[in-house]
């Protein structure tokens, strides 16, 4: 049996969390013969909710949980720990753009950035959840001088899978069809999900699809999925987005497949003339534990244009929270 690693989940008492803990402790994200130590840390007042919560997971009796730890202090939440998901943040709700929360959030996630940069293990492995995601890994990454910035991940994965399942329901196919996704920059109204590079069932995407379906109907469907369903559930999507935070951490931590990829929003090095530095989205091939952006990929004018949109407005948000960026 291998050693317990210890998995901090930020938020754990609410929406999102109660999604996603049940699976982490049963080895949906690092794998069957992987123990996990939870650390979970949440604001004062959901500290009730939250002993429900580790009740709850001692009622699973899950072979692999090798211990929870509940605390509102994030100097103990993020103490060793070696995978870090950031949900705690409030959510959005209706008519309001992901960024209109940065004036609420921005200062956990500076906070936050502190806390891993002195307790957590030098090779933690950090997912940022809370909106808006790619800004607040930024303020994080920041905040952490001693870590290395391609520890700090922003979660585009939902988008990802959410491109995924439009194109296969569009071509008649199933979802394990589709090779090569690529959702490009920012998690908000801007990101751009290109198909340029996408292949279903090894045909190029865009020789089964009309241009007109892609502009018209994909890309604002996937760009406006999240308002969807806040607009429909009356509150913004959880178990699917838990679902993608599993997916994210496994990808990272046990390797993509070698003729796929995954979109990841990443600390970027320049690559596709993306401003380095920014929290960006990029195509990501992901093995031993390391992620690389996939490189040489073919970008038509429409999408550079789509590509800089997304980028300039990254570039927007850092500026607004440049108070917090050390
Ligand atoms: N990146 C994505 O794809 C994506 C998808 C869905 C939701 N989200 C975002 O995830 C965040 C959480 O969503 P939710 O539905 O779970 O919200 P929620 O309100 O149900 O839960 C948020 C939890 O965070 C806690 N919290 C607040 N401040 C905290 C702090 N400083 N430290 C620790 N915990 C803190 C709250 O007490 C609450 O328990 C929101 O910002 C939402 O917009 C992102
Ligand atoms: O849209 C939101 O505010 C929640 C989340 O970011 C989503 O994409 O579902």
């Amino acid at each position: 049996m291998k050693a317990p690693v210890r998995v901090t989940v930020t938020g754990a008492a609410g929406q999102i969390g109660y999604a996603l803990l049940f699976r982490i402790a049963s080895g949906a994200m690092l794998g069957d013969d992987q123990p996990v130590i939870l650390q979970l840390l949440d604001i004062t007042p959901a500290l009730d909710a939250l002993e429900g919560v580790r009740m709850e997971l001692d009622d699973c009796a899950f072979p692999l949980l090798a211990g929870v730890v509940c605390t509102d202090d994030p100097n103990v939440g993020f103490k060793d720990c070696d995978y870090a998901l950031l949900v705690g943040a409030r959510p959005r709700g209706p008519g309001m753009e992901r960024k209109d929360l940065l004036e609420a959030n921005a200062a956990i996630f500076s906070e936050q950035g502190k806390a891993l940069n002195a307790h957590a293990s030098r090779t933690v492995k950090v997912l940022v959840v809370g909106n808006p995601a790619n800004t607040n890994a930024l303020i994080a990454q920041r905040n952490a001088p001693e870590l290395d910035p391609r520890n700090f991940t922003a979660m585009m994965r939902l988008d990802h899978n959410r491109a995924k399942t439009q194109l296969a329901q569009q071509t008649g196919k199933a979802v394990t069809d589709v090779r090569r996704m690529t959702v490009w920059g920012n998690h908000s109204a801007t990101q751009y999900p290109d198909l340029f590079n996408t292949e279903v069932d090894g045909t190029p995407a865009m020789e089964l699809v009309d241009q007109g379906w892609y502009e018209e109907t994909f890309i604002p469907t996937v760009q406006q999925r999240g308002a969807a369903i806040i607009k429909a559930r009356g509150a913004s999507s959880a178990a699917s987005a838990a679902n993608a935070a599993i997916d994210h951490m496994r990808a990272w931590a046990l390797g993509t497949p070698t003729d796929d990829w995954v979109s990841m929003g990443v600390y970027s090095d320049g690559s596709y003339g993306i401003t380095e530095g920014l929290i960006y989205s990029f195509p990501c091939r992901c093995r031993d534990g390391q992620w690389e952006i996939v490189q040489g990929l073919a970008i038509s004018e429409f999408s550079e244009g789509r590509m800089a949109a997304t980028e300039q407005e990254l570039t927007e948000e850092r500026d607004a929270v440049k108070h917090l960026l050390p």
